[in-house]
Formats: C-alpha cells, structure tokens, sequence
C-alpha cells in the first residue's frame, strides 16, 4: 500500500483483551475488534491481526480451572483454543463480508530467510485480495527455547515484515506509564515517547491479569523493534470505544511512540538479521580495532580478531564482542568458523616467527547492525 488517507495497519489483541473475567473467551469482545477492523477496512486501510488467546480460550476445556504453567499444558489448551478463536473471529468478520485466515508461526520460521520471506509473500495476497491475515505463534509445535513466547515482539516483527504504517497493541491498560500502576497508584500516563532510553525500560513491570503473558516489559521490547524499523507505534484500552479507528487516526487515549530520527531505520535485510536471523556465534575483535569497525564502519580483518566461539558457516550472522564482551553489533561472515580458526592458527604461527600475519587482506564481515538493538 498506501495512499496518505490508507494505512497498513498491524494491530496486536493480547489475551485479556479477548476473555471474560472468568477466563472464556469472550464472543462480545472480539466482537468489538472485529467491527472496528471492519470499519477500518470499509474505510480502505489494511489491516493484520496478531491475535492471542489461545491458550486462554483452551484450558478450561482441558479441565484446567486456571491457566497451565507447563509448556505442554499449555500446547495442548492452544491447540483446542486456536482452532476456536478463529472460528469466532471467522464468523464474526464473513457478517461484515470479510474472510479471515489464519497464519501460525515459529520463531525458527523467521531465522530462516526463506521462510521469512515466503511469509511476507503469503501476507502480500491475502491483503491485496481483502482477506484479514491472523497471526499468532505456532504454539503447539514450539519449544521452551525456541518460541517469540510473547506477541508483543512477534507483532512488531510482522509489522516490520510487512512493512505497515503503525503498529497498534491493545491490552488491558491505557497506555504506558511512569511506573507500575498496580504498585504505584499515583502513576501517570506517557502520551509520547521517542526514545526507549533506560529510564522508559524500568517503568515497565509484568503482567497484570491471569492470562497475560508478557507484561509491560515486552511491549516495551515490542516497540523497541517497531521504532529501529521506522514504525509509528501505539499502546492503549481495548474495549474502549472506537479505539482502534480513533489509534490509525492519531485522536485515541494512549501512548504513541514516535519515529524520532526516520532516515537510521533499520532496512528490510537489517530487521531480519538485528531481530530475527538467530546469531549463530560470537567473535571478539581486538581493542585497537574497535574504533574503526564501529564508528567508521570498516570491515573486520582476521589480524583483529581475538576469539572465534561456536561453530557458524560462512554467510551466517554472529555477534562481534569487544575484549569485555559488550556486544558491538552483528556481522555476516564471509568465512566458516573453521577457516577463522585455523587464519588464527596461522596468525599465531606467523606472529612467533615476527613476520607479517598471513590472510591479512581478507574481509571477515562488517557490522550491519550496531548495538543496543534488540538482539
Ligand atoms: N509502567 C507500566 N505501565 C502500564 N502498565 C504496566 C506497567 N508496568 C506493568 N504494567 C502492567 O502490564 C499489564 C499489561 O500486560 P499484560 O497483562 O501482559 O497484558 P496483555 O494480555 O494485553 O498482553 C497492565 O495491566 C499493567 O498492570
Ligand atoms: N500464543 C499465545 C499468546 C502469548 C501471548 O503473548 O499472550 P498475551 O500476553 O496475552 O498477548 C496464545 O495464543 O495463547
């Protein structure tokens, strides 16, 4: 898309958002989303739902009174409960003449480029055909150490994927604030930020209701990516009338998180490798070369390597580390670990006989993604 008047908009649902107080969900609630997304639509915009709920709309068919800690517990109340959130969302969306569709996602999808790419596609021509994509993470095929875990971040991934004009997260709160209202009652809202500065991360606390997962601190994260990605991003009630019209329009209650410096977004191939590539190993580069690889931008020589650890392929991403390991930013290798080790092998060899070191002209990788993003 789009035109000034038409947006692509990502909008996040988090559980609560979708379940009565007693845990059900709730039919009426997503009945308010699905209206708005409607109007959104009859209006022209596009819009990709990252919905929850799964889990939430599952386990008490499982015969669970309270939301299940244990990872399979909670695969098994997701695979009841996704296929029901949809049928809701399904029939709620083909009463205003819209199809829904359903895209289930891993996070080891997004760290293989073709996937990533493939999903981007997919996304492309349910949108240009006017079908609402529905995205949540493939829970029931996910391990502990390989899930998103939150929607907070696996929406500002996809906003960044498919390029969308906003990125909106609605939850049970109206917007972020100075601290944690549940401890700190007299908090007051933020209507704008700019900049996730440390001080914007410590006002974040955890979840506030029994089926949130992610708390404040993920959406932080979550906007952490859409900002570097150069996505206007907005946090605010669901429930609220009209929120959702009145967020793509910049008039609702909330929190807006502004692009502040447009022209350092992070390009398409810089958000897959800074949020979603998965980097495969560290090097540490020496002291005298910091300078050079970080604020001139130069290429990484294997003189100025220190320490190569775990074992990657040439073309893969790794962390460059200084000396105290700080994380500097990510690379992609022009050499395996193997033959970075064995250039160190030759270095070392070399450096004993006092002669110049061997390989000294070729580029390992540069720094494509400084730190602190996300990684
Ligand atoms: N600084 C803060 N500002 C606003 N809410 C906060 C803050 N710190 C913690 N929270 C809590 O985060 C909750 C929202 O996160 P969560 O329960 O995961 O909701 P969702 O299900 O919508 O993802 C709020 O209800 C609030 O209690
Ligand atoms: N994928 C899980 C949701 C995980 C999640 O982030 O939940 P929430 O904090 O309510 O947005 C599910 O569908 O239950």
């Amino acid at each position: 898309m789009t035109s000034d008047n038409q947006k692509r908009v990502v909008i996040k649902i988090g559980s609560s958002s979708l379940t009565s107080l007693s845990g059900d969900i709730s039919r009426r609630k997503i009945e308010r989303i699905t209206d708005q997304v409607a109007e959104l639509k009859d209006e022209g915009h596009e819009v990709v739902l990252v919905s929850s709920g799964a889990v939430a709309a599952g386990y008490r068919t499982l015969g669970f009174v309270n939301r299940p800690d244990s990872l399979p517990e909670k695969q098994a109340a997701a695979a009841v409960g996704q296929g029901r959130l949809i049928e809701t969302y399904s029939e709620l969306f083909s009463s205003h003449g819209y199809a829904a569709s359903q895209i289930l996602i891993t996070r080891s999808d997004f760290s293989d480029e073709t996937r990533y790419n493939n999903v981007r596609n997919t996304i492309n021509v349910l949108l240009e055909r006017g079908i609402v994509p529905i995205v949540n993470e493939n829970d029931t095929v996910t391990t502990d150490r390989l899930r998103f875990g939150d929607n907070d971040t696996l929406s500002a991934k996809v906003a960044g994927l498919v390029a969308s004009d906003q990125l909106i997260i609605l939850s049970d709160i109206d917007g972020l604030y100075d601290a944690d209202p549940r401890k700190t009652p007299s908090a007051s809202l933020l209507k704008e930020v700019s900049e996730i500065t440390p001080e914007i991360e410590e006002m974040a606390g955890e979840p506030g209701s029994a089926v949130g997962t992610g708390g404040m601190r993920s959406k932080i994260d979550a906007f952490k990516i859409s900002m570097a990605s150069g996505i206007p991003s907005f946090l605010g009630k669901s429930g609220v009338k009209n929120i959702l019209v009145d967020a793509v329009n910049q008039e609702a209650k909330g929190t807006y998180f502004n692009v502040a410096q447009p022209e350092q977004n992070l390009d398409h191939y810089r958000q897959w490798i800074a949020f979603n590539s998965g980097p495969e190993g560290e090097i540490l580069i020496e002291e005298e070369a910091k300078e050079a690889i970080v604020n001139d931008k130069g290429s990484l020589l294997p003189s100025q390597i220190y320490q190569i650890n775990g074992n990657f392929k040439k073309g893969s991403v790794v962390r460059i580390l200084d000396l105290n390991k700080n994380k500097l930013g990510l690379g992609v290798v022009n050499y395996s670990s193997f033959d970075l080790e064995s250039f160190q092998l030759e270095k070392n060899a070399v450096s004993d006989n006092g002669e110049a070191a061997m390989h000294s002209d070729s580029f390992v990788c540069e720094l494509e993604v400084a730190i602190p993003i996300g990684v």
